[in-house]
């Protein structure tokens, strides 16, 4: 039995393989209650993101993820990827912001996990067991998160870098002197940024750079915000690590500037075949990859790109070519996986395991790891009827 969200994973988690049933979740979208004083908003499973975002909104809050997909994506799918997105830097990942859930078991059974409190030290933190499960162990019904309050002052600084040396120090020095306002930190290289140009005629506030750095801040005085925005930018500059950039706070600038930065992976796929990669990695050789993989893929690729969460040491490499190649395939894989277990990055960082990366989860996993990932799912789903094919192999 295979649940179906808001079909927008990236590692056919939510595909069917041959012969499951598909479960519609589409009439579990009501929002169910926004507490402004707590901050606790929940909700059924097939709620869209941005409408629940949009709900909590009404009442000063936010809830505490985001990504490109928001207009489709369920929440109740974000939470059984665990889905991270453009803000893990400020918000944490679900796993923090979740309270409670619902979930149907594989025998029928509803257990109702929902909870209304931060701390709540009673046992076992089962709902921990869902969350990220990818809907093999049970099925989330229903959800309580705690949201964050909206920030009332919102700056990006869009910025331009010759090395990645650069964009280290600039992070370092994003932390140093932003600190707490801090609230995004995405990486975009030169054939990223080229590609979300070209294929949405978008324009870049500055011209083309190796690399380019998206820093946002989310706060609550303007005037105190841009004081440090500026402060921080001007040691950069004079550093000579940011060579070129640009800071707004008008909202259809910071809109404009977020869509460069959106819609990269859908233009990397309108521009031919794409292969999609999602690893977390040291940030001390986050970048290295990318030209590693550009020599070793030689001629047989139109682009390799790398841009993502720096905030989160997560890339996103994208290899791509005019149309699907077999060749170019055994050239990226398992190489990519190799590299990443040699540095002990994680061969997921945000997208799953689903169908596609099964046979790479020993790369991320010790086998004792494994093994006790393979009895839990035999303890929840002894018949192996919840998204068969998935995660394990
Ligand atoms: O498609 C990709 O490579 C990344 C998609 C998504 O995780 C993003 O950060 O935009
Ligand atoms: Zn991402």
């Amino acid at each position: 039995c295979e649940a179906i969200g808001g079909n927008t994973g990236l590692v056919g988690g939510a595909v069917p393989v041959c012969d499951e049933i598909i479960l519609s979740m589409a009439r579990l979208n009501k929002v169910l209650n926004i507490d402004e004083i707590t901050g606790i908003a929940s909700c059924e499973a097939a709620c869209i993101l941005e409408n629940f975002d949009a709900k909590a909104r009404e009442k000063g809050l936010v809830v505490p993820i985001d990504l490109g997909a928001k207009s489709s994506c369920h929440i109740g799918g974000n939470l059984s990827t665990n889905a991270g997105g453009l803000r893990v830097l400020r918000y944490g990942n679900l796993h923090g912001s979740v309270l409670g859930v619902e979930v149907v078991l594989a025998n029928g059974t509803i257990l109702d996990l929902m909870s209304n409190f931060k701390k709540d030290n009673t046992g076992y933190h089962l709902k921990h067991l869902f969350i990220g499960s990818e809907g093999t162990l049970g099925i989330i019904t229903k959800l309580a998160i705690l949201c964050q309050t909206v920030s009332s002052s919102v700056h990006v600084a869009f910025v331009g870098l010759n090395s990645f040396d650069s964009v280290l120090k600039t992070f370092l020095n994003a932390k140093r002197y932003l600190g707490e306002i801090l609230s995004a930190c995405e990486l975009i290289d030169e054939r990223s940024l080229d590609a979300s140009v070209k294929q949405y005629n978008l324009k870049s506030p500055i011209e083309n750079y190796p690399f380019h750095m998206l820093i946002e801040t989310s706060g609550s005085n303007a005037i105190h915000d841009s004081e440090k925005l500026n402060f921080f930018l001007e040691h950069c500059m004079n550093s000579g690590d940011i060579l070129n950039g640009t800071v707004t706070n008008e909202v259809n600038k910071i809109q404009e500037i977020w869509k460069l930065r959106e819609l990269i992976p859908t233009a990397l796929i309108r521009d031919g075949f794409c292969f999609k990669y999602d690893i977390s990695l040291p940030l001390r050789s986050f970048y290295d990859i990318v030209p590693v993989l550009e020599g070793h893929v030689g001629k047989l690729a139109k682009r390799v790109c790398g841009y993502g969460h720096l905030g989160d040491s997560n890339l996103h490499l994208n290899v791509s070519c005019e149309e699907y190649s077999r060749e170019l395939y055994e050239r990226i894989e398992p190489f990519i996986y190799e590299h990443t277990a040699k540095l002990k990055g994680s061969v997921s960082a945000e997208h799953g395991i689903g169908f596609t990366k099964k046979n790479y989860l020993k790369y991320s996993k010790s086998s004792e790891a494994i093994t006790m990932m393979r009895e839990v799912k035999k303890l929840l789903d002894p018949s192996g009827i919840l998204n068969p094919y998935k995660v394990l192999n």
